[in-house]
């Protein structure tokens, strides 16, 4: 779905903003503190409902304001006008407004739009925690397999109890049989979490293998998955395994829950190998092929937000990259202090250009003029 219409009010410096986006590339000028990351930051809370910036909401909450409210509209693939809302207040509360019905349920929210954020920070994937790479993988997953968000929250229960027995140490009355009874259950949604996973990975492959030909041809890339238990053994051999140590420690070890992507160049670890602007590529490619696959085998569109592209990737990797998602139909936003770094986007007849400044957003009524 691409956005047509979008309103922030008292969202950080943007008191009340109003756009109408292009459906391909938007760019977003402005100088330094002018709100052009905000904006992004707005659109972000539409497809994840959380900033990228901060696990603080209330800092995201104008000076002196109440709350924030953000709305977008568009067309989804069946060619419905779609009304989408998210409002978060300084007392905790969130609202989710999906055509005009009021919830609390982000999910539902987030399966509206896949947005995905290109940051220079976005190489953290590559050299941070296993959670990261998870929670990619499992972005373009939840994306396509419906069942997935179900199987996920159901592991998630599963394995919040088998932690809490794990932890309670005592093995008292009914301890043996409740244990036995989640971990099957763990069991049951971890194998369909690891089945979705490996499927999407598998199914992205050839559009990666393209684009690291051209985004990145000087390496060999290689991303492979680990389920998060020993490759010779079942789930359940390796949760009986570890059992001893697992209660010794107060929590379950092995499972999706431990899974990642092992990312190599040339036959090694590609945080060690690979510079910030190779990684920032790598990270490029992978967006993008979980972009290619959702629109061509789904016919679903992405929306992308691309913060300080200019930061650490050479002028041609931006332009290959906004023509490849040109091409897979995503809805481009691009930030820049100045026109200039993106010299290329003159060449879209259709984008649209927006200055920032001071919280006010603008539109340029002849980019091209
Ligand atoms: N809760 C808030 N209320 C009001 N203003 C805020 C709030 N949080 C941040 N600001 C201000 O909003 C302004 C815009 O910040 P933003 O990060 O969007 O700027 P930017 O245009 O992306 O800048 P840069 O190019 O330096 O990254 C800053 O001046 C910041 O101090």
């Amino acid at each position: 779905m691409k956005l047509d219409l979008v309103r922030l009010q008292d969202f950080r410096n943007l008191t009340s903003v109003s756009l109408t986006p292009s459906p391909s590339v938007n760019l977003v000028v402005g100088q330094n503190g002018s709100g052009k990351s905000s904006l992004l930051e707005g659109l972000h809370f539409l497809g994840f409902g959380r900033s990228f910036r901060t696990n603080k909401h209330r800092n995201v909450i104008q000076h002196d304001k109440k709350a924030f409210h953000v709305f977008g509209q568009g067309l989804d693939g069946q060619g419905r006008l779609r009304k989408l809302g998210v409002s978060r207040g300084n007392d905790d509360s969130i609202t989710v407004n999906i055509d005009g019905e009021h919830s609390h349920r982000v999910a539902a929210l987030v399966s509206q739009i896949p947005m995905q954020i290109f940051t220079p920070q976005s190489s953290d994937i590559i050299i941070g925690s296993p959670s990261l790479r998870r929670k990619h993988l499992d972005w373009g997953v939840f994306h396509v397999e419906h069942g997935f968000a179900m199987a996920s929250g159901h592991y998630r229960r599963c394995l919040s109890h088998k932690n809490a027995l794990l932890k309670s140490g005592s093995k008292g009355s009914g301890w043996q049989q409740q244990d036995n009874y989640w971990t099957e259950q763990l069991i049951s949604s971890g194998k369909t979490i690891t089945d979705y996973r490996i499927q999407f990975l598998n199914a992205i492959q050839p559009y990666l293998s393209q684009n690291l030909s051209q985004f990145l041809p000087e390496f060999c890339v290689e991303i492979s998955y680990h389920r998060g238990w020993d490759k010779e053994a079942s789930l359940e051999e390796s949760i009986q395994q570890k059992a001893e140590k697992d209660q010794r420690f107060g929590f379950l070890s092995v499972g999706p829950h431990k899974a990642d992507l092992k990312i190599k160049a040339d036959g090694h670890d590609a945080a060690e190998r690979l510079s910030r602007g190779q990684m920032r590529m790598l990270i490029a490619a992978l967006q993008l092929a979980q972009a290619q696959y959702l629109n061509s085998k789904h016919q679903k569109d992405c929306v992308f937000l691309l913060d300080d592209v200019g930061a650490e990737l050479d002028a041609g990797k931006r332009e290959v990259f906004v023509d490849e998602l040109l091409a897979c139909s995503a809805q481009v936003f691009v930030t820049a202090i100045e026109q200039q770094q993106v010299p290329f986007i003159k060449k879209y007849n259709d984008y649209k250009l927006f200055h920032v400044e001071h919280g006010h957003v603008e539109e340029e009524n002849d980019p091209n003029g």
